[in-house]
């Protein structure tokens, strides 16, 4: 079978690492990248090899800062099977009518609404509706770790009720623009966040609420997770489903902080310190009154990129079993070896 021709328009946190992903794996293969400008991120996709396309307003600013332009935005959209869309929140919608005249394949990111897809993808929960379709969400990262966690459990013990809170990093390491920087924000004040109908965009049967706050940080999130199952089970049982997943990492000894679990990603040797698992703590799984209580980190930069990949595999029909994709993906981007 011919390998799926991949574009990434938008290559910043989330484009450069699918970008990698894409190129890593074998039934793909990445036909170029997106830049506005000749920043260092430019000059590094070039000294990867990727094809550099820009917007056509934008070709002499990067042919003056010294890249090698491979066409426009528009060529890069006309040749590919499928986009991979990683523009910042709001910028892809107004990209899907480029797509449409196209007729290529798309997928976006957690920032645009459900709307623009009209479908929204976490490859725990609803692969098999992915497959054969033109457009696809992958939820936001919070949204994703919670999708893989609560499908995991619900498949086998059934979820009655979750309630979650989210303490999210406010911007991403190299983010200069972004705060707080000396403050706790309610993130939004009023219930619920967008995490719990985000998570209802995937699998609609789960009763969920959601609230979040943003910190002064760029290492991670945390979600304080509590859930009401429908079915017997005990703190060992939900230790022993998740550890089958190699999309759950359960954090070393002594780790207590996101701090600690970038370090460990580091010592790991992860391409850009990516911890792409949902982080738990094994001993935080325990019962309280019948209540099933965890605590899980999530690395905001990296978790939605399996995602991306299995989205990709579904939607152009190049494998349509849920668990032989992911297999594929773990396998070729190294996740769940630890
Ligand atoms: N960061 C995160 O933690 C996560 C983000 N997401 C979602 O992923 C999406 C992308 O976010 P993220 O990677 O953080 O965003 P970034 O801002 O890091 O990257 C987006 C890149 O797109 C480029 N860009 C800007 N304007 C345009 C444009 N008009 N056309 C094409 N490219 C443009 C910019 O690069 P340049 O202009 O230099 O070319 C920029 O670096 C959003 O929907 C976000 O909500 C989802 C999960 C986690
Ligand atoms: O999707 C994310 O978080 P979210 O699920 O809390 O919206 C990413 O961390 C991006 O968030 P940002 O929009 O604050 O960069």
């Amino acid at each position: 079978m011919d390998k799926v021709k991949v574009g990434i328009n938008g290559y910043g946190t989330i484009g450069k690492r699918v970008a990698d992903a894409v190129h890593q794996q074998e039934d793909m293969e990445l036909i170029g990248i997106s830049k506005t400008k000749p920043n260092y991120e430019a000059v590094m996709a070039q000294r990867m090899g990727y094809n550099v396309y820009t917007p056509s307003d934008k070709t002499s600013k990067m042919k003056d800062g010294g890249i090698k332009v491979a066409g426009t935005v528009e060529d890069m959209v006309n040749e590919a099977d499928v986009i991979v869309d990683a523009t910042p929140k709001g910028v892809g919608e107004k990209n899907k009518e480029l797509y449409e005249k196209a007729g290529v394949k798309a997928i976006w990111q957690g920032g645009e609404d459900h709307e623009v897809a009209g479908f929204s993808f976490n490859a725990d929960s609803n692969y098999n509706e992915a497959i054969g379709r033109d457009y696809t969400r992958v939820v936001s990262c919070n949204t994703t770790a919670l999708c893989r966690l609560i499908s995991n459990i619900d498949r086998e013990y059934g979820v009655k009720k979750c309630r979650v809170t989210l303490i999210r990093r406010a911007a991403d390491p190299s983010d200069i623009k972004k705060g707080p920087i000396n403050s706790i924000v309610a993130d939004p004040v009023k219930l619920p966040s967008h995490h719990g109908p985000d998570v209802q965009s995937v699998i609609p049967s789960i009763d969920i609420s959601t609230m979040a706050v943003k910190v002064p940080n760029t290492m991670m999130h945390i979600h304080t997770v509590n859930m009401e199952l429908k079915n017997d089970c005990s703190a060992d049982d939900i230790k022993n489903l998740l550890a089958k997943n190699p999309r759950m990492h359960y954090l070393e000894p002594g780790i207590t902080s996101t701090s600690e679990t970038m370090e460990l990603a580091r010592d790991l040797g992860r391409p850009r310190n990516d911890m792409w698992e949902n982080c738990i703590w094994e001993d935080s799984i325990d019962f309280y009154e019948g209540e099933l209580y965890l605590l899980q980190a999530v690395h905001q930069e990296a978790d939605v990129v399996p995602e991306n990949i299995d989205a990709i595999r579904a939607m152009c029909e190049l494998e349509k079993d849920a668990d032989k994709s992911k297999s594929k993906t773990n396998k070729a981007m190294g996740i769940g070896t630890k």
